[in-house]
C-alpha cells in the first residue's frame, strides 16, 4: 500500500528541542505511517537520539506537538514499542542474566502466563544467537552480546512498533546478517525506525530516508540511497 494511504501512526508538529542555551532539534514536521521503515542518518551530535527520544516520550520537546493514533485514527495516549538505546544503560553490577534481560522486554505485556514467558524468552535468545550464555550475568557479557541481549528485549513483546537506535553498533559481521535477516522478516507488518551510520544495506530495506542535522530533512525520492553522513 502506497505510504500515503497507510494510516498515520505517530505525528510531530512544530517539535524543537533545547538543553540549556544549546538548540538541538528546530521545526521538526514529520509523520509516520503504520508499516513504514524510517531509515534516519545524519552527522554526530545531529540529534538522531534525541528525536527518537521524543518520539518516545523519554524526552519533552521545548516546543511543539508529538500526537499517536490508534489503528481506526482516533488519537492514542501511548504506543507499544520494542526500544533498542544507542546507549547501554544496564549497570554491569546489577545481578541480571541475560535471560532476565531479554524477558523485561515483557514486563508490560498482561496476561502471559510464567510458561508463556520461558518460551518467547527460549525462542528469542535462539534469534538472537544467545541461549548458551542464557544464565549468565548480564555485567559478565562482551559489548556485541550485551548489544544482541538488549536486542533480544526490543523484540520480545513484538510490538507493533519498533525502534532501534545504532542496531549494529558492537556486533560482528556474521550478527549484523542477522540482524538484516531479522528487519526484512519484520518489515512490513511492523513500523521500524531505525538510526544507523551504516546505511548501506538497510537503505535497500527502508521505505523512507531521512537526515537529521538540527532538523529533519525528508528524502522524497523512491531511488535514494543513502550512502553517507551529510557533513
Ligand atoms: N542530556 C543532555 N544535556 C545536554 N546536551 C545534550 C544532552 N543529550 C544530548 N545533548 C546534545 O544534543 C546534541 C544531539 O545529541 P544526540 O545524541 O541526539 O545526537 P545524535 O545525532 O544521536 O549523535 P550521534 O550520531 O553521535 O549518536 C548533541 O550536541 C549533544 O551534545
Amino acid at each position: 500500500m502506497d505510504k500515503q494511504q497507510r494510516p498515520v501512526l505517530i505525528s510531530m508538529r512544530g517539535v524543537g528541542l533545547r538543553h540549556g542555551l544549546r538548540r538541538v532539534l528546530s521545526g521538526v514536521d514529520l509523520d509516520i505511517h503504520r508499516g513504514d521503515f524510517m531509515a534516519i542518518t545524519g552527522p554526530n551530535g545531529g540529534g538522531k537520539t534525541s528525536l527518537l527520544r521524543i518520539i518516545l516520550r523519554l524526552l519533552r520537546p521545548s516546543e511543539g506537538e508529538v500526537a499517536y493514533f490508534a489503528a481506526d485514527g482516533s488519537r492514542a495516549d501511548r504506543l507499544d514499542v520494542g526500544y533498542l538505546p544507542q546507549k547501554n544503560t544496564i549497570d554491569s553490577h546489577f545481578p541480571l542474566t541475560v535471560s532476565e534481560v531479554v524477558a523485561s522486554g515483557l514486563l508490560g505485556c498482561r496476561g502471559m502466563s510464567r510458561k508463556d514467558v520461558e518460551e518467547r524468552t527460549n525462542a528469542i535468545l535462539r534469534t538472537i544467537g544467545m541461549e548458551r550464555h542464557a544464565s549468565q550475568p548480564i555485567g559478565r557479557l562482551s559489548g556485541g552480546q550485551v548489544q544482541r541481549s538488549l536486542l533480544g528485549r526490543a523484540l520480545i513483546s513484538e510490538a507493533p512498533l519498533l525502534i532501534l537506535d545504532e542496531p549494529l553498533s558492537y556486533v560482528d559481521k556474521h550478527f549484523e546478517q542477522r540482524i538484516y535477516e531479522i528487519l526484512r522478516e519484520k518489515a512490513g507488518n511492523t513500523t521500524i525506525v531505525l538510526v544507523s551510520h551504516e546505511m548501506t544495506a538497510i537503505a535497500a530495506m527502508a521505505t523512507r530516508h531521512i537526515i537529521v542535522d538540527g532538523t529533519v530533512h525528508v528524502c522524497h525520492s523512491d531511488n535514494h540511497r543513502v550512502v553517507c553522513d551529510c557533513g
